[in-house]
């Protein structure tokens, strides 16, 4: 009898049902509705559209689609290998085990082709990934939970496994950088946000860095504190539910930020801040213990002791108004998802046969200002964030007009005048989705922008990485990088209001 209350369950099947709306195709040998194959026994499997029923004498069970991870059918049986919900936050692996009469395993086998292909939707199957494991990361315990829960979830959806410890700082950008990118599918940071920020660079060394950036998705398990790029694409901080994802999970073009400095050129996927944004991430390395709670804590010591960053800042506004920014979002989620580079991203970034990165449309932080560019105060910045994802981690929705794919960066600049009360609302209208709205946060989306800050020392961060404080400029990509993400088109969290 199929019980989906323990992991491995035996049954004889008697019907294998498909029903119409799901299957579509009238030809299809699955419509075959009454396949009748133990007549003694009385368990039927129907796939729904997005659920598999079981169903015996007694109860029915439903497993989403989404949470099949393997089927197959040989002289042993029929075994439907899943991802069960172990407890709020966990799936594990489970099965389910039919015996199937020799004479019915033809038709058997036609249902699990159907089975997984409508639990795998457009998502590629078996994946080859390179897991690069980051022992430094939040507190030091990744590499033992991805043993435990993520790797068995990939290991039952026959995904490939390469998998590597980061020795040292800078290692991943170094592997990345050396990767045969016709050899994987993508590269899986068990890590927090740092790990994914060195592979992009890495891929971006390569001398094929456009094709190497749309070949390898990269993609997080999330092992640090903040894991925005889990959040942001899997909507999830679970390390099993992540790995559900990366092998549910969609190849998704995703735009990235070259940041000029100096003579340096790097990659951003995540966020630039300057100002108290900065600061609270930053200058917190000495209470790691805290968790993502380090944020919040050094977001409050700053805002009591500093609130003005001075600088200048100059920017290439591409949309300007609130209003206009939601009505942006809604045309771009109406248009669902699509996962190539379109035309406009190859005639942004040049075609494949060009190689390295591709140039920049505004030239260096060193050359001369744009003439178009708007020059914005900055005399009294509090907070300079620019972010290419929604959320810095969970509950954060700093931008909920991002998108993974439109070729912009949403710029929120806020006063260091505002009162402290002002600003002490503010950090709580983040999580209640009113931040947005608020008067005096000015939002835009913008293609790229100049920022040199006055002071002679303090934080600049990268996708949390500290760089020098010197004057810096970034433009976006459209489409240059590939993620794995859950909807292949938007991100894990609510637009804005
Ligand atoms: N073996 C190692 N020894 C020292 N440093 C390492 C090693 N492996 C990786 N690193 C570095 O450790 C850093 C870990 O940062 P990561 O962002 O992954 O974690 P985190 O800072 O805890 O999380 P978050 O960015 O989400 O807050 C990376 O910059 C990486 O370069």
């Amino acid at each position: 009898m199929a019980d989906t209350d323990t992991d491995t369950d035996t049954a004889r099947v008697t019907d294998f049902t498909a029903s119409s709306d799901a299957v579509g195709q009238s030809d299809s040998p699955l419509l075959d509705n009454d396949m009748t194959l133990v007549p003694e026994e009385d368990v039927s499997l129907t796939l729904g559209s997005d659920s598999l029923l079981i169903l015996d004498t007694k109860t029915t069970h439903a497993i989403a689609l989404y949470n099949v991870l393997d089927a197959t059918c040989s002289p042993q049986g029929l075994r439907i290998t899943y991802a069960k919900p172990a407890s709020k936050e966990d799936v594990a692996v489970a099965y389910l085990d039919y015996s199937v009469e020799a004479r019915e395993q033809p038709k058997v086998e036609g249902w699990v082709g159907r089975l997984l292909s409508l639990a795998y939707g457009e998502a590629q199957r078996h994946k080859r990934l390179k897991v690069l494991i980051s022992p430094a990361s939040g507190k030091g315990t990744i590499k033992s939970l991805y043993t435990r829960y993520a790797e068995p979830i990939l290991t039952a959806a026959r995904c490939h496994i390469d998998q590597e410890v980061t020795q040292y700082s800078g290692h991943a950008r170094e592997i990345a950088a050396q990767i045969d990118v016709d050899s994987y599918d993508a590269i899986v940071c068990c890590s927090g946000d740092g790990l994914p920020y060195e592979v992009f660079n890495g891929l971006a060394q390569k001398p094929n860095a456009r094709q190497a950036l749309e070949k390898i998705a990269v993609a997080m398990i999330p092992g640090g504190s903040g894991n925005a790029m889990a959040w942001n694409l899997c909507g999830t901080g679970s390390v099993s539910v992540a790995a559900l994802a990366i092998v549910k999970g969609l190849r998704t073009p995703f735009d990235l930020v070259s940041v000029t400095q100096g003579n340096t050129r790097t990659l951003s996927f995540l966020s630039q801040s300057f100002g108290i944004v900065a600061e609270a991430d930053l200058g917190t390395d000495d209470i790691r213990w805290m968790g993502a709670h380090r944020f919040t804590y050094g977001f409050l010591k700053r805002l009591l002791r500093n609130t003005v960053w001075p600088c200048e800042v100059a920017v290439k506004t591409e949309i300007a108004d609130k209003q206009a920014i939601k009505d942006h979002y809604r045309a771009y989620a109406a248009r669902g998802p699509s996962l190539k580079r379109e035309s406009n991203d190859l005639a942004a970034l040049g075609d494949d046969s060009e190689e390295g990165l591709p140039p920049l449309r505004y030239g260096t932080v060193q050359d001369k200002l744009p003439p178009d560019w708007e020059v914005i105060p900055g005399e009294q910045m509090g907070n300079f964030y620019a972010g290419k994802m929604a959320i810095m981690t969970k509950d954060t929705n700093f931008f909920p007009a991002s998108l993974p794919h439109d070729g912009l960066m949403d710029l929120v600049t806020i006063d260091g005048t505002v009162s402290r009360l002002t600003s002490l609302q503010m950090m709580t209208s983040v999580a209640s989705g009113e931040f947005f709205d608020m008067p005096d946060v000015h939002v835009r989306k913008v293609s790229a922008y100049r920022l040199s800050p006055r002071d002679k020392e303090g934080y600049i961060s990268i996708d949390g990485e500290r760089v020098p404080f010197e004057p810096l400029q970034a433009e976006v990509h459209k489409g240059l990088g590939t993620v794995l993400s859950k909807s292949g088109h938007l991100y894990e969290v609510d637009g804005p209001k």
